[in-house]
């Protein structure tokens, strides 16, 4: 059995947490050969649900499960965590922008950064969930200058996830054939989900498909704006699909993916003109516990107004928090 890995995850008892936490006490976030210790964050008002959680984990037996603690202090939470998850936020509901909640939740990430630079292992692995979470995740990294900047990262697996299911669906091909697609920019309807380069078989798939109308008229607004869908659908915002995309991210940064391509909101190292530490979705393969963003893609016109569009709603949510960093 390896060493227990320390797993902080915020905003425990809500939504997420819950379709989250017994699938990575089950093996299925870092595999059936690690042994997790669950380190909750949540409000000193939801410490009793968070009882309660716990009970729940505990009465699931996961053999991976070693230990566990709930806490409303980030520096107890965060101590010596290996992995962070940061989920604990207020989500938008019907009619609101993702951005709309830049104020509202801007300071926590300040706060919840300050403390992981206090107490958190020094290679901690970072996956800001909590929206808007690329200018989150900015917050966070800046408000850690002690931790390397690249150890925060965005959730951007459920718009690569979702793209995946769409072209799926209109090739009638299954998911798992699908390789080389990305999604570039913010976790925002600007993002720009790009299936130039994906192939099925290694074919290439916008030739399969031949159908520039339906990739710019359907398929791009319908992954941009599917968050706005699930609201509007459940009343709520998407949570066991984003729990999902949780454990996809962070499995493939901790176990590698094989040369296959993912999309993770990273600081730029400058590729593709972003400016650097900007947490822009890139398309991006793992090995050995580090990620490298996929250099040297050709940027068509119509793929360059995309990934402009989607870079100046960044930079303005990053003028709007420059009070916080
Ligand atoms: N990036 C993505 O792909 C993606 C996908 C889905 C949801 N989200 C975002 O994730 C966030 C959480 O969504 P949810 O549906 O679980 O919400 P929720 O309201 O069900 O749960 C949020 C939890 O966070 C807690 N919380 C609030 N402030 C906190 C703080 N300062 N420290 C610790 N905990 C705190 C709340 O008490 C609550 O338990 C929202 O911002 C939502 O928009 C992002
Ligand atoms: O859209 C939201 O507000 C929640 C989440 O970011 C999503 O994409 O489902």
């Amino acid at each position: 059995m390896k060493k227990p890995v320390r797993i902080a995850v915020t905003g425990a008892t809500g939504q997420i947490g819950y379709a989250l936490l017994f699938r990575i006490a089950s093996g299925d976030m870092l595999g059936t050969d690690t042994p997790v210790i669950l380190q909750l964050l949540d409000l000193p008002q939801s410490q009793t649900a968070a009882q309660g959680v716990m009970m729940e984990l505990q009465d699931c037996a996961f053999p991976l499960l070693v230990d566990m603690f709930a806490t409303h202090d980030p520096e107890v939470a965060f101590k010596d965590a290996d992995i962070a998850i940061l989920v604990g936020a207020r989500p938008r509901s019907k009619g609101m922008e993702r951005s709309d909640l830049l104020q509202a939740n801007a300071e926590i990430f300040a706060t919840q950064g300050a403390a992981l630079n206090k107490v958190a292992s020094r290679n901690v692995k970072v996956v800001v969930v909590g929206n808007p979470a690329n200018t989150n995740a900015y917050i966070a990294m800046k408000s850690a200058p002690d931790l390397p900047a690249k150890n925060f990262t965005a959730l951007m697996r459920l718009d690569h996830n979702r793209a995946l299911s769409q072209l799926a669906e209109k090739t009638g091909k299954p998911v798992s054939k699908i390789s080389k697609l990305c999604v570039w920019g913010n976790h925002s309807p600007t993002m720009y989900a790009d299936y130039r380069f994906a192939t099925i078989d290694n074919e290439n798939i916008a030739e399969m498909i031949n159908d520039q109308s339906w990739y710019v008229n359907e398929f791009l607004p319908k992954v941009g704006k599917r968050g706005s869908a699930i609201i509007e659908a459940r009343g709520l915002s998407s949570a066991a699909s984003a729990a999902n995309a949780i454990i996809d991210q962070i499995h493939d940064w901790v176990i590698g993916t094989n040369g296959e391509w993912v999309t993770m909101g990273v600081p730029s190292d400058g590729s593709y003109g972003i400016p650097e530490e900007m947490v822009f979705g890139f398309p991006m393969t793992c090995e050995n516990g580090e990620y490298t963003i996929v250099k040297d893609l050709p940027i068509d016109e119509f793929s360059q107004q995309r990934i402009n569009q989607t870079l100046a709603e960044l930079e303005e949510e990053k003028a709007e928090v420059s009070n916080l960093i």
